[in-house]
């Protein structure tokens, strides 16, 4: 579903690479935590299977695809197979929740009567419904979330992408995005999430693969991070 073959990635010429010979297979299905501390190469990783960035050397491989040979024109069908939530949200504060996620689709050219069931459908699974219509200033920060994972959702992906989705909530908020995440991937998305939240990681026991200076130093089945045995 996603492969890292010997992905190097240098933002500028002779910094210290942002990553470092990386190599990783994430199959359909799986839930990925990646874990490290900042600037080990997180958010690169995520950028990369976006396509947002491009390796320096070596491939990704998303969806089947060798993301050297999708043209620029072509980036964007590719995305649309892959949702992406973040931290700060990425929400449009002069739009109600129903607007935010609709907007998903009708980027896409999405027909109305695909919007008019899907919207309701997606917004009902993150447990947004009767607050269709408030603007982002009227739900709390736990339900901003909820949006933004509603946005990514609402075209169906195979993929979704989480960067430090909990790193503006509280615990227990936090915990409650995790069950829904754990749903979604129990549902058939492969989900790949970039954290520091060590509690969330060692409650949840999923693949761990933790990264340093670039290079992924651990990558383990049912993984802790931190504060717990190794
Ligand atoms: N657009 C950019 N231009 C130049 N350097 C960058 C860029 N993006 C990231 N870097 C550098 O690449 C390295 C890895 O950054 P990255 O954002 O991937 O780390 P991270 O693990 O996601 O960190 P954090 O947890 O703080 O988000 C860092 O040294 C960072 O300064």
């Amino acid at each position: 579903m996603i492969t890292f073959d010997k992905v190097t990635k240098l933002y500028q010429r002779g910094a210290h690479p942002a990553l470092d010979d990386v190599s990783i297979d994430v199959e359909r299905g799986e839930f990925v935590f990646l874990v490290g501390p900042s600037g080990s190469g997180k958010s690169t990783m995520l950028s990369l299977i976006l396509a947002e960035e491009r390796p320096t050397s070596g491939h990704v491989h998303v969806l089947g695809k060798d993301l050297s040979k999708v043209s620029q024109r072509r980036v964007p069908l590719l995305r649309r197979q892959i949702g992406a939530v973040f931290q700060d949200f990425r929400l449009l504060g002069d739009k109600n929740a129903y607007e935010n996620v609709m907007l998903a689709l009708q980027v896409i050219g999405a027909p109305r009567h695909r919007i008019k069931t899907e919207v309701p459908e997606v917004i009902e699974m993150v447990g947004l419904e009767g607050k269709e219509k408030r603007y982002m200033t009227e739900l709390s920060g736990g339900e901003r979330q909820r949006v933004a994972i509603a946005r990514a959702m609402v075209n169906r992906p195979q993929v979704l992408l989480a960067d430090e989705p909990t790193g503006n909530l509280d615990l227990e908020t936090g915990m409650s995005i995790m069950r829904l995440l754990d749903r979604i991937n129990r549902s058939g998305t492969t989900v790949v999430m970039a954290t520091h939240d060590q509690s969330i990681v060692n409650q949840l026991r999923k693949r761990v693969v933790e990264l340093k200076d670039g290079m992924v130093v651990r990558d383990e089945a049912r993984g802790v991070y931190g504060g717990e045995k190794r």
